[in-house]
């Protein structure tokens, strides 16, 4: 439903996307999660057209967003950055103005809209009125007024209290239930994300470092307790072939690389191994560890010492 490849973008001479490709399917729920400046926002305003990439494309089903703007878009609701409304008038009058800005205005549809965001009490008071998750309710209330196909969200939940995130979360939940709706949005949140999403894409530094489910980020370096002497001849034998140092005595391995063989490797340089054991890290440990800025490259073969 949604798709993007090879896209890079650098600001100022600065990258801030390097070669992000990922894809959402109909009806799935996917998470776009990085620290601060990591590329989430710039990807969603590529997607909107907002933002013009150095390389690559963005696709809303097989229509091109670069080629082809207002088809690809047609399918599309938003809400990115803070919604601009008109604060001194009406939530109901801003609605009527935004939808004719783009097409045309339906009051039923819109009615119901409106009622479905919970906004119906309030909905002819000043914007300037409302409150925050008010606003987000309206501005939820624009992007589906079109019935969209596809949601896209700047992170939706920013600034709400508990209430207003769990309504949040429930609303698209709901929203996907009842029509499918393949939604796509951006949060440093790992909690809201793991409760919502099938699968994310996660951003370090403008680049992918996992596409897939939350849960799959288990699988992708295995994390061991170890015991090794003498410490300072294991530790760089470790990382020379491809584990990374987590702290003292804990270590990553590629997914590929055996431990036995890691283990034998160990012992056949002449290095003691009273303890090698898999450590069991909580989702939030994972996260910050493939967010964390790596120190070197380590992607290197595992060469058994000389
Ligand atoms: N219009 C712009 N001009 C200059 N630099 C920009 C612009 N937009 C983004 N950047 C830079 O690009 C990088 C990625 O920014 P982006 O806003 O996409 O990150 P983000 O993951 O959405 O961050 P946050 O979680 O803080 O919103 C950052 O270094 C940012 O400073």
């Amino acid at each position: 439903m949604l798709r993007v490849s090879g896209l890079h973008k650098s600001f100022g001479g600065r990258p801030a996307l390097q070669n992000v490709s990922f894809q959402v399917e109909r009806g799935e729920i996917h998470g776009l999660l990085g620290h601060n400046g990591a590329g989430k926002s710039t990807t969603l305003g590529i997607i909107l057209g907002m933002v013009e990439p150095d390389q690559g494309e963005a696709w809303i089903g097989d229509i091109s967003v670069q080629k082809n703007h207002a088809a690809a878009l047609q399918q599309v609701g938003a809400i990115f950055e803070s919604p601009a409304f008109y604060e001194y008038l009406g939530g109901w009058d801003n609605l009527k103005i935004l939808a004719g800005y783009s097409g045309r205005f339906d009051a039923a549809a819109t009615k119901e809209v409106v009622a479905r965001v919970g906004l119906t009490e309030r909905i002819r008071q000043k914007v300037g009125s409302y409150s925050h998750g008010m606003r987000q309710r309206l501005a939820l209330a624009q992007a589906l007024i079109p019935e969209p196909k596809v949601l896209l969200l700047d992170e939706p939940t920013d600034g709400l209290d508990p209430e207003g995130i769990k309504w949040f979360r429930d609303f698209i939940l709901d929203l996907r239930a009842e029509r499918g709706m393949t939604v796509l949005f951006n949060s440093h949140l790992l909690a809201e994300v793991e409760q919502m999403c099938d699968r994310v894409t996660i951003l370090r530094e403008g680049k992918l470092v996992h596409e897939g489910s939350l849960k799959s980020l288990q699988d992708e370096a295995p994390v061991y307790e170890v015991n090794l002497e003498p410490w300072s001849q294991a530790a760089p034998f470790l990382e020379l072939n491809g584990a990374r140092i987590i702290g003292p005595g804990k270590i990553a391995l590629p997914p590929d690389l055996e431990p036995a063989i890691v283990v034998a490797a160990l012992v056949g340089s002449g290095i003691r191994v009273s303890a090698f054991a898999p450590v069991r890290r909580s989702l939030e440990d994972l996260y910050l560890e493939i967010t964390a800025t790596p120190s070197k490259d380590l992607a290197l073969p595992f060469i058994p010492a000389a």
